[in-house]
């Protein structure tokens, strides 16, 4: 019997969507506003879904507290009041779009977690722009 668990996070951080090789006239014409030098910011939040069998013994698909800590070191400490594009490694050189950002996300989370579990990620960028991803099918 599968189960899911989910876990609510939140982080603060700025962006600018672009592209370096291409110019501001196109840059502009594709990204509008996002494409704004001076960055702009989102309340991201964050929802991690997990699926697995219960374990008998504790009644647990994953003990949550591990969850949160894990989410908190991978993500949270990373991402929270960040520079995506400047103080975020994975952004150097991929735009910081929702889509992106989640696939960053599940990966950073899916290695540290028991292979024997599913792993689905939901981005809100804004309360009504989210994305959501569960890696590809292997
Ligand atoms: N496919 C994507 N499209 C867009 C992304 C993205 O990450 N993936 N991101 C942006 C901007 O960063 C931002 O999210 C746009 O904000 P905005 O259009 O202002 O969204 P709101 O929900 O605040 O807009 P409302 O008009 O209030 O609904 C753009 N596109
Ligand atoms: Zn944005």
């Amino acid at each position: 019997m599968k189960v899911t668990v989910h876990r609510k996070a939140h982080f603060n951080a700025a962006h600018r969507l672009y592209r370096k090789d291409w110019s501001m006239k196109k840059n502009n014409q594709i990204f509008g506003k996002c494409n704004n030098p001076q960055f702009h910011g989102h309340n991201y939040e964050l929802i991690t879904s997990v699926t697995g069998d219960i374990d008998p013994e504790t009644g647990y698909v994953i003990d949550m507290k591990v969850l949160k800590d894990l989410i908190k070191e991978e993500i949270e400490d990373k991402f929270d009041h960040k520079n995506l594009n400047e103080q975020v490694e994975e952004f150097a050189d991929l735009n910081p779009t929702a889509e992106n950002i989640s696939v960053i996300i599940w990966n950073k989370l899916r290695v540290k977690l028991d292979p024997k579990l599913d792993l689905e990620i939901t981005l809100y960028e804004t309360p009504r722009n989210f994305v959501t991803y569960k890696g590809e099918k292997s």
